[in-house]
């Protein structure tokens, strides 16, 4: 990202969200974004995953130019290339866990199995659950089934243990470690917990709309060793 601001109009008031940001992320790179409320974080996530678009400056993943991308472009470049975890796991409830990451596959160009992505995380066991039989941690290591098993170049986070407790949340961000190593997927992870910061390999903290620091990890914890 190159210079990228978003402002936001509503009536006579302009709200600048982002006023300017440069941040470049390395294929297999896992990133954890800290900041306080407003600062901005969630903006730069859905601008980098081409949910949201900037109001200024350039946007590139790998050979893409998201910036000069139509809508259509955009959403296609999104299904092939991002994947998204929200803080609430927003499974169809009435769909299996199974099923509700089958559904992906259907429309993915070259989707891993729907049983293997749920492996992956660790549910093999309750594949035919649906999302009312499963813990709120169970369904958000679902919604990351959901969201690898297109296998994504960049998997987007936004507070992944938001909603969990600390020991639950240790579980699902295993799984994003594991995800990460595997298969050299590129993470943003947005988080309120500054503790989380210690598992990634780079940290950039926001303030006001901008990267006010960022830092290299020289020793990565794993996340069974971070609490909070
Ligand atoms: N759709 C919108 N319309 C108007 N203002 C918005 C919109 N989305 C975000 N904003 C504003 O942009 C700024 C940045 O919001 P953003 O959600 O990116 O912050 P954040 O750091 O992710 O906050 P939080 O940690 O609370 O999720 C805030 O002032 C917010 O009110």
């Amino acid at each position: 990202m190159d210079n990228v601001t978003k402002t936001y109009r509503t009536g006579d008031v302009e709200v600048w969200a982002l006023r300017g940001v440069d941040l470049t992320l390395e294929r297999g790179e896992m990133a954890v974004l800290l900041g306080p409320s407003g600062s901005g974080k969630s903006t730069l996530l859905n601008i980098m995953g081409g949910l949201d678009r900037a109001s200024s400056g350039r946007v590139r993943c790998a050979d893409h130019e998201l910036t000069a991308f139509s809508e259509r472009q955009l959403t296609q470049f999104r299904r092939d290339h991002i994947g998204f975890v929200f803080q609430f796991y927003n499974l169809i409830p009435s769909l299996t866990a199974y099923e509700n990451v089958a559904l992906v596959t259907e429309i993915a160009a070259n989707p891993m199995d729907p049983g293997e992505a749920l492996e992956m995380v660790g549910l093999k066991d309750r594949m035919d659950h649906f999302p009312a039989q499963l813990s709120g941690g169970e369904q958000q290591r679902v919604a990351i089934a959901r969201a690898i098993v297109k296998r994504p170049d960049v998997l987007l986070c936004d507070e992944p243990t938001g909603a969990l407790d600390s020991k639950t949340g240790v579980l699902v961000l295993e799984v994003l470690c594991r995800v990460n190593a595997e298969f050299n997927t590129t993470m943003g992870i947005i988080t309120h917990n500054a503790a989380i910061r210690q598992i990634a390999h780079r940290v950039f903290s926001f303030r006001d709309g901008r990267i006010e620091e960022s830092s290299t990890n020289a020793v990565r914890l794993p996340p069974s060793a971070v609490s909070w």
